[in-house]
């Protein structure tokens, strides 16, 4: 970590573990540079996507071989969503909530756009998720954390609910990969799909991951019928003929350099047990709600109180949340803002600890007692993050 920084915002970019420069400067100098294309083969790039998403279905209780890497997020969501909508040609309902990220509903409105005439993305309200399930729905597309407020869904007890009305469940674990444990296998859920530039660490524009349950593995249709996602890529054949399993989820080149930075960045969690993670994480979650509350008045609790229902981040609101944040950031407490009065803190143990949290909290008592965020600087909403 840089000197004087204390990071609340691994839940948005996971740190560089120290280990990954290296890695990726042998994988250039070593691999690229002196391999040239024979690297496919001799430095075994072309099976990463699988390799890796084995290490990342370790984390989330999924089996070998049902995870995959690839591509970015929302190019995942697309693929699990038009595969799940196959999966359920009598039905046009796709219901997700109106905490879900941004992308997944853009990408399920533009899904819907392409298909004929009946095709909803209905949201409702979080809390309304279980109800609206009805015998309508297609497939039920949520983020189990939400990226606003922390509030976690019970992925189980909703995927239940899908199944009892016959829809099909596809899960977003952006912000549970490596924040908080997931039973993939034993959700039953037939898709799910995630990033790795957050709590896992694989850099920015790190790969993201797609999961099918195995059962459906050969039957599910990728929808981005690429090259790599062939049974034979090699073959050139002219149409296109789905891979066995999870394979066929690939689409075209994989991202070598960012699939070695976060193959490396993975070896971090060896030995690492989740429950342990989330024990800690909610400790120092615990920790932080508690000073904040007694030293900073000013903010509000915009996350759940209750732990068990919250992922591995706490969010405050404040009026001029935009402003408070970049004061924080100016004094190296690294959290971030969402509109339209949230500040957002995110928890990872494997790096922060309670004197950080304590530390962080005496920033903010500052920045919040003496109105150090009101300063015209602060108020210019020049950042994307
Ligand atoms: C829940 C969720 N879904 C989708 C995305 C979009 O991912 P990407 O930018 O990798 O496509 C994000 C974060 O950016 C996210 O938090
Ligand atoms: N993926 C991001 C990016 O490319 C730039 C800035 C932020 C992000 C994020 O990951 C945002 C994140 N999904 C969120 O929870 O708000």
């Amino acid at each position: 970590m840089p000197e004087g920084v204390v990071y609340l915002d691994g839940n948005s970019l996971g740190p560089m573990p120290k280990s990954v420069p290296e890695r990726v400067a042998g994988v250039m100098t070593e691999e690229w540079a002196q391999m040239l294309i024979r690297g496919w083969n001799k430095a075994g790039w072309m099976s990463m996507p699988s390799e890796v998403g084995n290490a990342v279905g370790r984390l989330i209780g999924a089996a070998e071989g049902t995870v995959v890497m690839g591509d970015t997020l929302s190019v995942k969501v697309y693929q699990a969503l038009a595969a799940g909508l196959k999966m359920r040609p009598d039905r046009k309902v796709i219901l997700s909530d109106n905490g879900n990220f941004p992308s997944d509903l853009y990408i399920a409105e533009g899904l819907v756009g392409l298909l004929e005439q009946g095709y909803e993305l209905r949201t409702v309200d979080p809390e309304d998720v279980a109800e609206a399930i009805g015998e309508d729905v297609a497939v039920v597309m949520l983020t189990e954390v939400d990226y606003r407020t922390g509030r976690k869904h019970d992925m189980k007890t909703v995927t239940e609910l899908a199944h009892a009305a016959g829809a099909v469940m596809v899960w977003d674990l952006a912000h549970s990969a490596g924040a908080i444990p997931v039973d993939l296998a034993g959700s039953n859920c037939e898709f799910a799909v995630g990033c790795t530039y957050k709590y896992l660490n694989g850099g920015p524009g790190a790969p993201a991951f797609i999961y099918i349950r195995p059962d459906l593995a050969d039957e599910a249709e990728p929808a981005l019928s690429g090259w790599l996602g062939h049974a034979s890529p090699f073959d050139f054949d002219l149409n296109y003929k789905p891979a066995k399993g999870i394979e066929r989820m690939r689409v075209g080149t994989p991202p070598v350099l960012q699939m070695a930075a976060l193959e490396e960045a993975m070896k971090v969690w060896d030995g690492v047990d989740m429950t342990d993670v989330r024990q800690a994480s909610v400790a120092l979650q615990e920790q932080f709600i508690k000073e904040v509350e007694r030293d900073v008045p000013e903010l509000t609790l915009a996350s759940p109180r209750d732990a068990s229902i919250r992922g591995s981040q706490v969010s405050f609101r404040f009026e001029h949340g935009y402003a408070a944040m970049q004061a924080l950031i100016d004094r190296g407490v690294i959290g971030d803002f969402r509109a339209p009065d949230i500040m957002r803190f995110g928890f990872t143990p494997l790096y922060l600890d309670g004197a950080n949290v304590t530390a962080a909290v005496a920033v903010m008592k500052d920045v919040m007692g003496n109105n150090l965020w009101d300063n015209e600087a602060y108020k210019v909403k020049s950042r994307v993050t």
